[in-house]
């Protein structure tokens, strides 16, 4: 297993791009299965989580070219469900989360899906009711094979219908949009998840032929077509990997800018940001961070400490968090970061109080952090990154910490970002990855 070894302590200086956006990636390449015409996707992101699902989907029998790293050419002119009942197909899709999402294109064309459990990050229960209670409103039967921890979807024709969701899940959402672009009849879902990422589908699914309205809104009106043709699509920037540098800015007073970061799709994220002090311009589609030696975390307007909370969009997305409180433990101030949505998050904070941060966690959803002020730094530890989100946030930790530190298990890092270790050294940063 890699690890990375880093010594802390130094400035940072230039510019940075984001990469494409994972998670609008992984909705984007499971729509390729909706049509047997050519879909290009464009700004992929070459990560360990896109990566395999590419992979998957050639396993499916789709025709997969890669003329660059980040422009793919999918041909689904022909899929083999029956491989997604094979071991290997487990074992790959065990790995990440989005393989979750083949199982809305594949009932809607096929009428058969089989969804071994998803991998991912293990960040507490991830439920699929929303998902499975969706498909079952809309005539699918599922078995659930507890053994193999499996459901085995089938339907004749999928029929619209209306769907108020429990909760506003991103990927869930995602998969009844698929599902019912291509159902008989129409479909509402109330309650749907609104981010820039699902926005982004259903825009590509319209390009495609869909008949979607309601965009942005959690109220989608969805009316079934036969068929649908191929297009072109285009990824957002990754706005987790835009705040991950803005943190990793703070915490090592550097001067960084980051372009072409789509800002008009980061909702709360900047302002959230300022209400921990630090200071950011938007310059057109770029945002310059100026070095900091201090930044002050504001209190509410009657003066008591800072919440910071997750919440489905527009509020601020849970896999911001981590960056955020990391980036406290060097601010003047309190702050008390509440994670709602996933129950094992927090756990990482022990590496961060053993390199010297000030930090109380309440219990598995809330941290109270105290900021240093700088007036003492973060030491270099032996670490292990647990999750994408938490591993940058250590990795950003040890790179303002003093002396060395290593991070094992860094596939966790890989999964997300991509080859952050190049990318922060062209930066000044100094990152060795050890095989
Ligand atoms: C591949 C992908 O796109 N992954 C993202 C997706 O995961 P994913 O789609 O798996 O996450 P969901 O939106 O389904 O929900 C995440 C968790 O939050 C809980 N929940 C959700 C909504 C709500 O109003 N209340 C609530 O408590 C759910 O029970 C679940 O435990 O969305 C999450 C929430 O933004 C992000 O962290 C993940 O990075
Ligand atoms: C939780 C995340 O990813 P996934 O849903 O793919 O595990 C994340 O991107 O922070």
């Amino acid at each position: 297993m890699s690890t990375f070894e880093i010594r802390g302590g130094k400035q940072l200086h230039g510019s940075i791009q984001p990469q494409g956006a994972k998670n609008e990636a992984l909705q984007i390449l499971c729509a390729v299965l909706l049509t047997k015409e050519k879909v290009t996707i464009t700004n992929i992101p070459d990560i360990l989580d896109v990566n395999m699902l590419i992979e998957l989907i050639g396993d499916l029998g789709v025709e997969v070219e890669r003329p660059q790293r980040d422009t793919c050419v999918f041909q689904a002119k022909y899929v083999n469900v029956d491989f997604l009942q094979s071991k290997e197909y487990k074992a790959k899709s065990g790995k990440l989360r989005g393989a979750v999402m083949l199982a809305g294109p594949l009932i809607a064309r096929y009428g058969k899906t089989y969804l071994p459990q998803p991998g991912g990050d293990k960040i507490g229960r991830r439920r699929l009711d929303t998902h499975i209670r969706g498909f079952e409103k809309m005539g699918v039967k599922f078995d659930y094979d507890h053994e193999g921890k499996e459901f085995i979807l089938t339907a004749d024709k999928l029929k619209g219908t209306y769907l108020l969701l429990e909760e506003p899940s991103v990927t869930g959402t995602a998969n009844m949009v698929m599902a019912a672009v291509l159902a008989d009849g129409n479909t509402t879902i109330y309650n749907a998840a609104c981010e820039p990422y699902v926005q982004q589908l259903c825009k590509m699914l319209n390009n495609m032929g869909a008949k979607i309205k309601g965009i942005g809104s959690n109220l989608l009106e969805i009316e079934g077509v036969e068929s649908l043709h191929g297009c072109e699509h285009r990824l957002l920037a990754d706005m987790i990997e835009t705040g991950s540098f803005i943190a990793l800015a703070a915490m090592t007073q550097s001067e960084i800018t980051i372009t072409d970061a789509d800002v008009n799709d980061l909702g709360l994220m900047l302002d959230t940001f300022m209400r921990f002090g630090i200071q950011l311009e938007v310059q057109g589609n770029d945002i310059f961070i100026p070095q900091q030696d201090h930044y002050r975390i504001q209190n509410f307007i009657d003066g008591s400490i800072l919440t910071v909370y997750d919440h489905p969009w527009p509020g601020v997305s849970p896999d911001l968090l981590s960056v955020m409180l990391v980036m406290a433990t060097q601010a003047k101030g309190n702050v008390l970061i509440h994670q709602k949505m996933f129950e094992s998050r927090l756990f990482f904070v022990d590496k961060l109080i053993e390199m010297g941060a000030q930090i109380v966690l309440c219990d598995p959803h809330r941290a109270v952090v105290m900021g240093l002020n700088r007036q003492s730094n973060l030491r270099g530890i032996r670490m292990s990154s647990p999750d994408i989100r938490a591993g940058v946030a250590l990795l950003i930790a040890a790179l303002s910490a003093e002396g060395k530190s290593i991070i094992e298990n860094i596939d966790q890092i890989d999964r997300g970002y991509q080859n952050i270790d190049t990318r922060l050294n062209a930066l000044g940063a100094d990152i060795r990855r050890m095989a």
